[in-house]
């Protein structure tokens, strides 16, 4: 687990460190890993790194000011480095100082545009964006933007992406693409709400004295952790039955791929209720499937909604499952009912467990009735909704925002958008599901079941496309990661992605 801290709250933990570090040592500290990973990253593009050739976008701030501080320090590795300033009359003068002494090249992006020479960015081996860090609001400006258009080296941001917004991370197209982030202190919302626009993301440690986190990041041990394994003294019964109801005669599929989801997951019971359950039966035979939630017998959890229809024969299903009073994951169809029957609610047993696992459009329809819109900041947004209907929210995204309705958020960041395939969510409907009857914590339940999804996806599609079906597959796969990395499984832990691969 990781945590990440707002803008606010990082710069009130910089302020004291900036009050007890000698003038500028935090900047140089800051500027001295961006030179590092500069170099490192140009060893790997190029095969070298003196003589190459590193230009700067440089911002008024101390984003800048850091870029700069690395331009100087990769100067002493012989490295031919040009700054491009955006406003040359604000640029962070010991920074600027520090690259002219050093041999730095300094020039007006102003100037270059009216010469005609923006083109200097396209014979760089590497651009450092130092446009704007933390104190980014709205999107690049269009003098920068230009500028970022013309990239087609490598690119390190500085902190965060210039044109990402670092508590929302909401980027219009102009944003920083960067293969490399090195951020400083404290992860923020950007590097987790806009993974794909930060790269690999490197944290250098600024000794900062830091509250709660705003939200955290479930890792695979984590996961790994709170995962229930069966015991000794465990039955088929006893490790948590899973409920699912889904699918229709038009929509089996939803059934099938829900339940198969919960069976890889556990070795426990699951149980099936509804109109799909001969394909059920013949696709797992290992399932209890009946025809209605009222003969499926009892489970600790249920899962319903995907493929199940927005009518009435939906409707009492819903009903149906919510009077059980046990946990209760609602999605896809059980959503919009919910939306368009807000009596259903009634159904509920106060304070009962619910996690609803909307995405985009499902969200709108069930939050815009109580005046929520999901606008750019959908950690606002989903908190607001699961405090407001008392539920836990998993509002799915390539960063999926799981909030409870106390406030704790999870967020977790999908590093490929293979899952982005049709039968993906009735996928993760039968993991929560899953999650919830093994009991436990139902945010971490929801945020274990969000992660394995995943890390189901990434080894079912292994950098090619793939289907719901073989990311049913890997399910066990998945499960077996998170153990291995908790220590509850024998195997090989410290997996590299491709970044770190490259970079070392
Ligand atoms: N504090 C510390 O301990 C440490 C801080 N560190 C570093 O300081 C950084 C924060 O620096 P900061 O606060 O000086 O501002 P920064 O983000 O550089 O912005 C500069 C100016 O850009 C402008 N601007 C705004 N939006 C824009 C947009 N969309 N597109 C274009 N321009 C835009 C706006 O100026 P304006 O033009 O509006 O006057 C704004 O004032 C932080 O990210 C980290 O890198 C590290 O050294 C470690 C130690
Ligand atoms: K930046």
């Amino acid at each position: 687990m990781y945590g990440v801290w707002t803008v606010d709250q990082v710069r009130a933990a910089e302020d004291v460190a900036l009050a007890k570090a000698p003038d500028g040592a935090l900047m140089r500290r800051a500027a001295f890993a961006v030179a590092v990973r500069a170099a490192a990253m140009l060893r790997a593009a190029t095969g070298g790194v003196a003589g190459r050739h590193v230009v700067l976008l440089v911002g008024s701030g101390n984003n800048g000011g850091d870029a700069l501080w690395a331009g100087a320090f990769l100067r002493r590795r012989a490295v031919a480095v040009t700054a491009v300033l955006f406003a040359p009359d604000r640029t962070h003068p010991p920074g600027l100082a520090a690259l002219r002494r050093a041999g730095g090249r300094v020039v007006d992006a102003g100037d270059q545009v009216a010469a005609g020479r923006r083109d200097l960015v396209t014979g760089a081996d590497l651009v450092v964006d130092g446009i704007v860090g933390l104190s980014a609001r709205g999107p690049l400006r269009p003098a920068a933007a230009a500028w970022v258009a013309a990239v087609t080296s490598p690119v390190l941001a500085v902190d965060l992406p210039s044109g990402v917004d670092p508590d929302t991370g909401h980027a219009e197209p102009s944003a920083v693409r960067a293969d490399v982030t090195v951020t400083f202190g404290a992860h923020k919302p950007a590097h987790v709400l806009a993974a794909p626009r930060c790269g690999l993301v490197q944290l250098v440690d600024l000794g900062l004295d830091l509250p709660a986190p705003d939200l955290e990041v479930l890792g695979p041990a984590d996961v790994g952790r709170a995962w229930r394994l069966p015991g000794p003294a465990d039955d088929k019964f006893t490790q948590g039955v899973t409920g699912v109801a889904a699918g229709s005669a038009t929509y089996p599929g939803a059934a099938v791929l829900a339940v198969g989801s919960a069976v890889r997951a556990t070795s426990g019971m699951v149980r099936y209720a509804g109109w799909a359950a001969d394909e059920v039966r013949s696709r797992w035979p290992e399932v209890v499937a009946t025809g209605s939630v009222a003969d499926a017998g009892r489970v600790q959890a249920w899962a319903v909604g995907p493929g199940l229809g927005t009518g009435q024969a939906g409707r009492d299903v819903l009903a149906a499952v919510l009077d059980a009073g046990v946990p209760t994951c609602v999605d896809a169809d059980g959503i919009t009912l919910l939306a368009r029957y807000p009596d259903l609610w009634d159904h509920r047993e106060p304070d009962r467990t619910v996690v609803l696992t909307p995405h985009d459009r499902e969200f709108a329809r069930i939050a815009e009735p109580l005046g929520i819109e999901l606008g750019t900041d959908r950690v606002a947004a989903t908190r607001e909704l699961a405090r407001r209907l008392n539920t836990v929210v998993l509002l799915k995204g390539h960063a999926t925002v799981i909030a409870s309705p106390g406030g704790r958020t999870l967020v977790n960041a999908a590093r490929s958008a293979w899952l982005a395939t049709p039968g993906s969510g009735d996928v993760l409907t039968g993991l929560v599901g899953a999650a919830l009857a093994a009991g436990g914590d139902p945010l971490v339940a929801a945020g274990a079941a969000s992660w394995l999804h995943v890390r189901a996806g990434e080894l079912a599609a292994g950098g090619a496309p793939t289907s719901a079906s073989a990311v049913v597959a890997a399910v066990p796969g998945a499960v077996r990661a998170a153990l291995v990395s908790a220590g509850r499984a024998p195997g090989e832990t410290g997996e590299l992605c491709d970044h770190e691969r490259r970079y070392g």
